[in-house]
């Protein structure tokens, strides 16, 4: 279990983790999710007593992380540049290791073959491929055989067959009642892996969710309806219990769709964004009140979507079409 509290860290004047609250429980997977700079790694980095919260506390199974008394068997963690002695091999890694915490060399046989590493174990870790870099990050992690794991990134520079081979780790560590914490910038590899998403950005916590819950709520269906009886639809969908939006006109499409000018033109078409009724009772219910459509679409906003609205505040680099322009110029 990890446990935050009003957890804050600040870098000088910049607020990479700002006051956020949350728990971490046993038996599923957590996924952390957030852009680029949200404050991920900062966070897991206060977690393992790497950093220093600036305010507020955070605790692994029940203590501060310096507090633990044999921190790796209470959590593994897998950070960012992890340092590991480039001409040393990953057997002698992981016994050297074993061997400052009281870890028999049996349990470095097992981390060694539950990851995949067997193949290269001898090997010198600097001519490790980023993948096989993971994987012993993952088994340095696992050392402890701790109740808590924490992953940051787990499945970057991995192929499509590590990517699932993680996947399918953390679901199997989360079944056997330990607590998993992954981070991750994508939506995607969190909805399939983890039961529980929370979702940070500018350090702040936006979602705290399961998955399903999350999806749901995310992915909105909707109907688009093009109509030149706009006034007269919006009010029988209402009257049956839909929603009704005008979307912001996008004038270049709308043109288009109206199609060139002739005298007697029938009024011009509008755009209604209708939730809570499907297309075929939208048409239906168009016909009984004598109005003609132009357009009837089913929208579906994917979960992808939906996290991109989320964190579209939080998103701390981008490049705006302006910007690009003026650098252009
Ligand atoms: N040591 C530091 N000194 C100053 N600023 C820092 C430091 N570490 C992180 N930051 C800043 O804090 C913010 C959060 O960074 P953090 O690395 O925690 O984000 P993240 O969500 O893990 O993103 P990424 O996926 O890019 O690693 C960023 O704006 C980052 O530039």
């Amino acid at each position: 279990m990890i446990e935050a509290h009003d957890l804050t860290k600040r870098y000088g004047s910049k607020t990479a983790v700002d006051g956020v609250s949350f728990t971490v429980r046993p038996g599923v997977v957590t996924g952390f999710l957030g852009p680029n700079g949200a404050g991920k790694s900062t966070t897991m980095r206060m977690i393992m007593g790497l950093d220093r919260p600036t305010a507020g506390s955070v605790t692994v199974n029940g203590h501060p992380y310096a507090r633990l008394h044999a921190p790796l068997t209470e959590v593994g963690a897998l950070l960012e540049a992890r340092a590991v002695h480039p001409g040393r091999s990953a057997y002698q890694h992981l016994r050297a290791l074993a061997a400052t915490h009281g870890i028999p060399d049996s349990r470095v046989d097992e981390v060694v073959e539950l990851t995949g590493l067997a193949p290269v174990a001898r090997k010198r870790v600097g001519g490790f491929s980023l993948g096989m870099g993971q994987r012993l990050g993952i088994a340095t992690a696992l050392l402890g055989d701790p109740r808590t794991l924490i992953l940051d990134e787990p499945v970057n520079g991995l192929d499509p067959e590590g990517v699932l081979w993680v996947r399918n780790l953390a679901k199997h560590l989360a079944s056997e009642g330990r607590t998993v914490f992954l981070s991750s910038h994508l939506m995607s590899e969190v909805a399939l892996t983890a039961d529980h998403v929370i979702v940070i950005g500018r350090g702040r916590i936006l979602a705290d969710a399961p998955v399903s819950e999350f999806v749901d709520s995310a992915s909105r269906r909707s109907v688009r309806v093009r109509t030149p009886g706009a006034a007269t639809l919006r009010e029988a969908l209402e009257r049956a219990g839909a929603s009704v939006a005008v979307p912001r006109p996008d004038d270049e499409a709308d043109a288009l769709a109206q199609g060139p000018g002739r005298h007697g033109a029938p009024p011009r078409a509008e755009v209604l964004e209708v939730t809570g009724l499907d297309a075929p009772a939208i048409g239906e219910l168009a016909l009984t009140s004598g109005v003609v459509l132009h357009e009837l679409t089913p929208v579906r906003s994917t979960l992808e979507d939906a996290y991109m609205e989320l964190t579209a505040d939080a998103v701390e680099y981008r490049t705006s079409p302006t910007e690009d322009q003026e650098t252009a110029r």
